[in-house]
């Protein structure tokens, strides 16, 4: 999230999270004392989520102090003995991105478990992308089936209004995250297409309850 305005439509929405790119490369990087101020539309209301990636232990410090994020999202290549470090400095709820193309790529996580509050599972970036989330790419979700019950996840990775009903069936995802599948160009959020998505959601889920993030 970018803009004030987008937050409050997807809090109003019902999004249970809120998210921040710290990225300089990303169309939706944010510096972290914007980030904080527009954080306060949705303080209590969603969980505030800073994204980060291999990020310096001073900006990780800025982010942190500047933004007062609930949960911290690494998605890079932060190693278990980092997320340690990460849970001893900040206390913070930590989530693990985990970017998966084949079945094989689901083990990389078993070094995490415990360690991580919860996994995103995101797809492999195209060739040629700088970023390694925001691509509006996904993966064969089918691969999540044999994943243990007992890991906790995130979907992500090009979801939008059009195949969310799909990914829900296909996984039983209890989390969503959405970014260029609500967006009218690279970091710009569309009001009307989160709308939209949020109503696939719904219509997809029935009465189950929600747990969703927007970024
Ligand atoms: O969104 C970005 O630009 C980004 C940049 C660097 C690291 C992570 C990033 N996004 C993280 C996310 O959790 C996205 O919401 C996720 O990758 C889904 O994106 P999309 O496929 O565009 O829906």
């Amino acid at each position: 999230m970018k803009t004030e305005e987008a937050v409050e439509k997807a809090v109003s929405l019902g999004a249970t999270h809120i998210g921040f790119i710290f990225f300089e490369k990303s169309p939706r990087n944010i510096e972290p004392d914007l980030a904080g101020r527009i954080a306060e539309k949705a303080r209590g209301k969603a969980k505030i989520v800073a994204v980060t990636v291999d990020a310096d232990p001073d900006d990780m410090d800025d982010i942190v102090y500047l933004l007062k994020p609930d949960i911290l999202q690494l998605h890079g290549h932060e190693s278990p003995e980092q997320m340690l470090t990460l849970k001893a400095l900040y206390g913070l709820p930590l989530m693990k991105a985990f970017s998966i193309r084949d079945p094989d790529d689901l083990k990389r996580i078993d070094p995490y478990i415990g360690l991580a509050d919860r996994f995103l599972f995101d797809a492999k970036p195209p060739a040629g992308s700088d970023l390694p989330g925001g691509n509006g790419v996904s993966f064969d979700w089918r691969l999540l089936q044999n994943l243990d019950a007992s890991v906790d996840y995130m979907l992500s990775g090009g979801l939008n209004k059009a195949n969310v009903a799909q990914a829900l069936a296909e996984t039983g995802a209890r989390g969503l995250d959405v970014s260029s599948g609500v967006e009218s160009a690279p970091g710009v959020k569309d009001l009307r297409l989160m709308e939209e998505f949020f109503a696939a959601v719904r219509q997809a889920n029935g009465a189950r309850p929600l747990s969703r993030s927007a970024q």
